[in-house]
This record gives C-alpha cells, structure tokens and sequence, in this order.
C-alpha cells in the first residue's frame, strides 16, 4: 500500500560505517528480504524505517513524503509501520485476544468493531480458537502468529519482520514462511523482511537486498540474485555453487579446462581469464568432460553433494543420486554458468 523511497542513507556508529549509500525503491504491495552476514548493517535499516534509528545523511520517504532525513524525524507512532520481532513482545498478563486488540483499544476504536477484526485477523494466522488463551500456553510458532496478527490488525501500511524464525524449528520455519506468504498475498500490503538465511529470503520475497558491510550489494528479484549475482560476495552468500576459472578466447568461447562452457554474463568481456559461477544443477557427469577428482562425498539425504577439485587446484559441487569414492576421478559436464563481474 505505501512505496519506500530510501535515499543515499548512511549511518555510523563511532568507527563503524552501518550504513554507507543506500539507496532502494521498495515498490508498493512488495515484500523485501534485507539479507547479509552478520553486522551487514540489515537491522539498522529496518529500525530507520521503522523509526527507532536517525539517519546521519540521505532520505526515506513513503510515498513520496519524508519520513526522516538528517534533519527531521517522524516518530515511530505516527509512521502506520508494524514491526514483528525475534522475541514476540507480546504482553505475558493478557489473552490472545486482548494482546490483539490492543492496538485498536488504544486508538479507541469500538468494542464491536474490535471483537469483529480480532476475529478475523486471528482466523487469518489460524488461531481462530486461541483467543483465549495466554501466551505461555502457546508454542514459539503460535506466539510469532499472535505477533503478526496484531501488526495487522492494526492497519499499518508497513510491515517489518526482524528475523522473526529465528528462535523456531526447522518445520515450523517452514510452516511460518508459508503462511507469511499467503498473508502477503491477502492483505497486499509492503513488507520488509530481515534475515541472514538465505533460503528464507529467497523462498519469501520477491525482491532481496543483498548487504554486506553497510552497502548494498545487490537489489533483484530471487532468480536474479541467484542466477546473476552482482559479485562474489553475493555468488558465495547465495546458493551453492562454486566460483572456478575459465579463459575466453577471441570468439568469445568459455573452456574451463578442457571443456566448452555455455556462459551467461552482464557484460561483454576481453579475451583471458574469466570467474565462473557454477551451481551445482548444472553439472553432470558425462563420458567425454572436465577431468575432476573426487576429495568428498556427502550423504544430504536426498542426494550426495559431491566436492572435486580440478586441475588448477579450484573446487567443483554438484549433487549424485548415489556416491562416489573419495580419491577416484570422474568427468563433468557443464551446462551452465555465470561470468561473476569483478568488484
Ligand atoms: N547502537 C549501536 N551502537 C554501536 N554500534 C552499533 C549499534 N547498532 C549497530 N551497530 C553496529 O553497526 C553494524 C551494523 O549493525 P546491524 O545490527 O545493523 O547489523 P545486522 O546485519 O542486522 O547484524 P545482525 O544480523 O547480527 O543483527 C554492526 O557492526 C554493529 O555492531
């Protein structure tokens, strides 16, 4: 419902650059994943958004209208932005219910009014039947539910998620991740989503930031970050795969080792050595292909991720149906890959 502009912004803290030229459009309805390592500076950007955090230069806006800039600052109240946090914040002492209304008790809407939008924000997480219930009586899953079913409640334009999975189960991520999804679908409304698993970012959103030190790395839709990453930083953060050397000849034609390529790249390169991202979809074994030897052979459940390591000493993954011995050697095709710009 709301488009954010976010403008050259920048943000220290002592010696520490947390935000160094950002600059995004977050279209209206969309959902972006804040993705990075640790300490990328990810955090700091929502808690600008959402009001917490003053920018020391540059510019956010919604819709077109400031909400802070090095001089001005809207508090965080007035902005119509919902935050759900790691930690659930929910109120221990009051029911499901009532931590859902309180929102709307404070802004003093009607008592019918607010028993009919609990209702149907509770049936929208599924929890229609917990309304009664306290948050101790509730799984972590259930309590991030309540979390996000007062967040929108609350007919915020904007809704922040702080690596709201974080404290959750493996199955019960995924379950979330789900029902985010569909939320997202239903209600339309711009969310901004932080994480550092990459997996999330990519099965939820359909634009990822990708941040590493304060900069923006890269800005594009999940295919894109995965298929074109901007550089190696975001190829390694991003996937599996692995970065290998090849050389292009004057025609244009990619060998690594002895094997033609087919590569995909941003920009039109010289003939010499090129980095080239392989993921490990794109290779094969085949009769007639780049020579490898195995070093190890991982059980992953639905597959063995193999790692071999080629001539020149670089390393290759790709993904068997059934093992391989450590040591042995074995040729590769592959059909794909991607020349990784320098920085
Ligand atoms: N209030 C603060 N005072 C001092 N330094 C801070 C403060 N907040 C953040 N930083 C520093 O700014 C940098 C960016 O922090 P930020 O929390 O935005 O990163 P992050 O990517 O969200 O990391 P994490 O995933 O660990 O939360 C880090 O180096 C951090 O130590």
């Amino acid at each position: 419902m709301t488009t954010i502009t976010i403008e050259q912004l920048g943000k220290r803290f002592g010696e520490t650059a947390a935000l160094a030229d950002v600059s995004l459009r977050l279209d209206t309805g969309s959902f972006t994943a804040l993705l990075g390592p640790s300490g990328c500076g990810k955090t700091t950007l929502l808690r600008m958004i959402a009001g917490f955090e003053a920018p020391d230069s540059g510019r956010i806006a919604f819709d077109g209208a400031t909400v802070c800039d090095s001089t001005q600052q809207i508090p965080p109240e007035k902005r119509r932005v919902g935050v759900v946090f790691q930690s659930y914040a929910l109120w221990p002492h009051l029911t499901v219910g009532d931590n859902v209304a309180y929102p709307l008790r404070a802004h003093g809407v009607p008592r019918a009014e607010i028993g009919r939008r609990v209702q149907e924000v509770l049936a929208l997480v599924g929890l229609a039947r917990f309304g009664e219930r306290r948050p101790d009586e509730l799984s972590g899953g259930q309590r991030q539910r309540v979390a996000l079913a007062r967040c929108l409640v609350a007919d915020h334009r904007i809704i922040l998620f702080d690596e709201p999975l974080a404290n959750l189960d493996m199955h019960l991520r995924a379950e979330m991740i789900e029902m985010i999804r569909t939320i997202h679908r239903k209600t339309e409304r711009t969310m901004v989503y932080v994480t550092h698993d990459q997996a999330e970012a990519l099965a939820l959103a359909d634009r990822v930031a990708v941040m590493q030190g304060g900069r923006l790395m890269q800005f594009g839709a999940p295919h894109d970050v995965y298929r074109a990453p901007a550089n190696a930083h975001v190829a390694g953060f991003i996937g599996r795969g692995s970065i290998v050397t090849g050389s292009r000849d004057e025609q244009g034609t990619v060998r690594i080792g002895e094997v033609i390529v087919p590569v995909r790249s941003a920009t039109p390169h010289a003939a010499g050595p090129v980095r080239v991202l392989v993921r490990p979809e794109a290779v094969q074994p085949a009769a007639a292909g780049l020579t490898v030897r195995v070093r190890r052979s991982t059980y992953r459940g639905a597959s063995h991720e193999i790692e071999a390591e080629l001539k020149d000493g670089g390393t290759i993954l790709f993904d068997q149906v059934t093992p391989l011995d450590e040591g042995g050697m074995v040729r590769l095709a592959i059909a794909d890959g991607w020349i990784v710009p320098e920085d």
